[in-house]
């Protein structure tokens, strides 16, 4: 995809943007609002390229909980939007953002607390509650999926057994992309990809017996648009001009399916993506019913479904290794016995939302370099030991000579790619074009432009093209140690 830069000067003399004929681009903008940053891009709707970007950090709570400001996020979407230098050109917008978060307003529209975010555990005993309850079959059933302590529905629970003063404030309850669409436009809307991790979604509509259990009322939810709707128009007052298109937005994940052109039309298509959360996912036409839970029974933004699997320790946490090992995050060493369950923020897959990090196997010759390495396949391993059950559950059939697509901040680093090649025994195809996320609620926006369903739109853009990584033999004797140490380590990381 082209990424040259195209902006300048119009007929009548403003800053704007030109196709190299001449001819006036048609300038749209996509958002991601993900758990560290949010990031916009300003993409030409018609040839995919890339004319502007902008980026603004978020801050997230540490210690027990894990919670950002939805203000802040909306201070950043400004920022980021503005940083891109095309707002005022632009003529559509759509937002994705981090799934699951639970975002409380009051009355007024306000935040009632900041918003506890899907990779806050502290939901866990709410989540185990909620299936001993109602069973993992109902569950399944009924949802798609076996909540952990990421489904907004458990952190509901928890809201009202903590703090049940915030929940009687509580006006409207919105995932993250839900606010900041509705910031955007003044409507309460969602999408069935966001609203399908909340554990209330069915393809039915809202689950009212569950929501009646945790004590719920569906007016405070938003509406959920069909695929392709307009959630409204911009109202002005920001960096985006009123009256614009708003795309329905959706989910992260769901965005950077899109964005990789991915639809469940096609054989079903692996992505590992590497960012804070480490996810394993494809579009299928079957609908995910996994009732043992390590499978997310998620649909995606078009009609179909998104089977995925998702780790709470991912790049941060291989970081924070290598910081503490006085590592940049490329000297790992190959070779060694020891074994690294890096689960810093507890963990989701496997689900242990009490476990800590644990080194295992250390010997004489044991250097810094080969616990990095450790980490990077204890990251790893989940994911990949997950695809064949994410496939299964989608009633999709894997074919390992298919290529992995591999996206996220982690699959620009090399140690990254070969610890993928290596525990996957499978090719990898890392996407040229950054910003998956973004670049799919750009595609979401294009499409209210065009008239074309948004996966159709970032085909045309071609953004899924990159370089093909050849297999690494599959290091099964590594696979095989981390998964008994795992089972060995079982009755510590659940007692924590
Ligand atoms: N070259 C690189 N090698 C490995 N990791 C990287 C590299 N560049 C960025 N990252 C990691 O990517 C992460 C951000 O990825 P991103 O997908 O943007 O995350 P998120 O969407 O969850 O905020 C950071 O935690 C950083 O450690
Ligand atoms: O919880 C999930 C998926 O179920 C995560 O993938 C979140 O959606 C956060 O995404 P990132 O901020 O890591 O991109």
């Amino acid at each position: 995809m082209a990424l040259n830069k195209l902006v300048c000067e119009d007929r009548d003399g403003k800053p704007g943007a030109q196709s190299a004929k001449g001819s006036t681009v048609r300038i749209v903008i996509g958002v991601d609002s993900s758990t560290q940053s949010t990031k916009a891009l300003a993409v030409d709707a018609d040839t995919g390229a890339v004319l502007g970007e902008g980026r603004a950090e978020h801050t997230v709570s540490t210690g027990p909980g894990r919670e950002s400001d939805p203000e802040q996020w909306w201070q950043a979407l400004e920022r980021a939007v503005a940083a891109t230098g095309l707002a005022d050109r632009a003529e559509a917008v759509s937002v994705a953002a981090q799934q699951h978060g639970l975002v409380t307003l009051d009355a007024a529209g306000r935040p009632v607390r900041p918003a506890t975010l899907w990779n806050d555990v502290r939901s866990a005993p709410q989540a185990a509650e909620l299936v001993a309850e109602l069973g993992a079959d109902r569950w399944a059933k009924q949802a798609g999926t076996v909540p952990t302590a990421a489904f907004t529905a458990a952190k509901w629970a928890w809201l009202r057994a903590t703090e049940p003063e915030s929940a009687a404030r509580t006006s409207a309850v919105r995932l993250p992309h839900d606010y900041l669409t509705e910031r955007l436009t003044g409507e309460a809307t969602t999408d069935r990809g966001d609203a399908s991790g909340t554990g209330w979604w069915t393809p039915d509509g809202y689950d009212t017996e569950l929501l009646d259990r945790i004590g719920l009322d569906a007016a405070l939810l938003p509406t959920v648009l069909s695929p392709g709707a307009v959630a409204g128009l911009t109202r002005g007052g920001g960096p985006l001009p009123a009256g614009l298109p708003v795309a329905t937005g959706t989910g992260d994940n769901m965005a950077a399916a899109i964005g990789l052109g991915l639809n469940a039309a096609d054989a079903a298509q692996p992505v590992l993506s590497l960012g804070t959360s480490g996810t394993v996912y494809a579009a299928t036409a079957g609908r995910p019913q996994d009732r043992t839970g390590t499978v997310c029974g998620f649909a995606d933004a078009l009609g179909g479904w998104l089977p995925l699997a998702c780790t709470l320790n991912c790049t941060l946490a291989v970081d924070r290794i290598a910081a503490l090992l006085g590592l940049d995050r490329e000297a790992v060493e190959a070779g060694g016995s020891a074994v690294v369950l890096p689960y810093l923020d507890g963990e989701r897959t496997p689900d242990l939302p009490g476990a800590s990090g644990l080194i295992h196997g250390l010997r004489h010759d044991t250097t810094p370099g080969h616990l990095l390495q450790a980490a990077y396949d204890g990251a790893a391993h989940a994911l990949l030991t997950a695809l064949d059950e994410v496939l299964r559950a989608g009633g999709a059939s894997d074919d390992a000579s298919q290529p992995l697509l591999l996206i996220g901040g982690g699959a620009r680093g090399r140690a990254w790619q070969r610890t993928v090649r290596r525990l996957s025994g499978r090719p990898v195809r890392v996407p040229a074009a950054q910003e998956l996320v973004a670049l799919g609620a750009a595609a979401q926006a294009a499409a209210l432009l065009t008239g074309e369903s948004a996966d159709a739109v970032a085909r045309r853009w071609r953004t899924a093209d990159g370089p093909l990584l050849d297999p690494l033999p599959r290091d099964d004797a590594a696979l095989e140690r981390i998964t008994d140490t795992l089972h060995r380590a079982d009755a510590l990381q659940r007692s924590l």
